[in-house]
């Protein structure tokens, strides 16, 4: 089947910076995708050489099996964009915005507004110009969904949003990946796309340091351990263990760090009498942070 999104090697430099080096993905069709990196990691590049915003350096990139410098129109036509700068036209009300944009499309998503404006919390009466922040985006949420596109690509999409509007946002990106849409959508916090994303990408200066399931992601991180024996231990026998650092023994508690799997400490510690045994797991924020400054790519 014909992948929902395909880049390889794709590059793009801003004359002598870069904007995106080399990168090489692919997005499954009904798939919900976290594109996750810092401020100027290169997201909103990415995004906008899917859709023929801008043209890559080198490399190509494919969307629905097609190539955006290609068929830009169908391409636009067959997805749903929201904009990391998305902006309505002020003069008009939210209403007549959104009929004017699903107009534009020869009317699809039209019947749509209604529900999505009400579900959102949306007041289709106010003019645009007198919207908050977190309104407009809203807006842009909408002529993003509306039509029920194939992809969803979503640049920042809970941006200036409310906690409620937060969730209300997610429940959409889940009902419409449950619909078989696919969803593209960058961040640069990985607790707005964990509970929705199959997979995340992260980037960090133009360059992919990480894909993987959340699940995934978490597996490859370090933990706490902290194991308590009832009797004395020997140091030695917990040091130079395949995955385990920063080894510190005090009465009989031993605590480390562990990467990855933790076999090789299991296997010594079958050797003694545990009273207790206690793994923290890293909290989602510190995991992301340490690809953010590059500290995953050390340890
Ligand atoms: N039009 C441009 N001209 C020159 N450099 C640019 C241009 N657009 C982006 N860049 C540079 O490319 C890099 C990636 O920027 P991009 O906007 O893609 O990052 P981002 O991950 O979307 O960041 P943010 O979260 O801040 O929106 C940055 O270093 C940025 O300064």
């Amino acid at each position: 089947m014909v992948k929902a999104i395909e880049l390889n090697g794709l590059t793009k430099t801003y004359g002598s910076s870069r904007g995106l080096v080399e990168l090489s993905l692919s997005v499954e069709r009904g798939e919900v995708f976290g594109y996750l990196g810092p401020n100027g990691a290169g997201k909103s590049t990415t995004i906008r050489l899917l859709l023929d915003l801008i043209r890559p350096t080198g490399g190509s990139a494919r969307v629905l099996g097609l190539d955006p410098r290609v068929d830009a129109v169908v391409v636009h036509a067959r997805i749903g964009y929201l904009a990391g700068d998305f902006v309505a036209p002020g003069r008009q009300k939210v209403g007549a915005a959104l009929r004017f944009l699903a107009a534009l499309r020869g009317g699809a998503g039209a019947d749509r507004i209604d529900a999505l404006c009400e579900r959102l919390e949306l007041d289709q009466g106010k003019k645009i110009s007198a919207l908050s922040k977190g309104n407009r985006q809203k807006v842009g949420l909408v002529q993003a969904f509306m039509h029920e596109p194939e992809l969803l690509i979503l640049d920042e999409p809970t941006s200036g949003l409310d906690p409620l509007a937060q969730q209300i946002f997610l429940d959409m990106v889940a009902e419409a990946a449950a619909g078989g849409q696919t969803v593209f959508m960058s961040s640069h916090i990985m607790s707005e796309v964990e509970a929705v994303a199959d997979r995340v990408a992260i980037i960090r200066e133009g360059r992919l340091v990480a894909l993987d399931t959340v699940a995934g992601l978490r597996a490859g991180a370090v933990r706490d351990v902290e194991v308590t024996f009832t009797g004395p231990v020997d140091t030695a026998a917990f040091t130079g263990l395949a995955g385990v650092a920063d080894v510190r023994i005090e009465a009989s508690t031993l605590r480390c760090q562990v990467t990855g799997s933790p076999d090789a400490l299991l296997r010594v510690l079958a050797g003694y009498q545990v009273a207790g045994l206690l793994v923290t797991e890293p909290a989602l924020e510190d995991l992301f942070h340490s690809y953010y400054t590059g500290e995953a790519d050390a340890a």
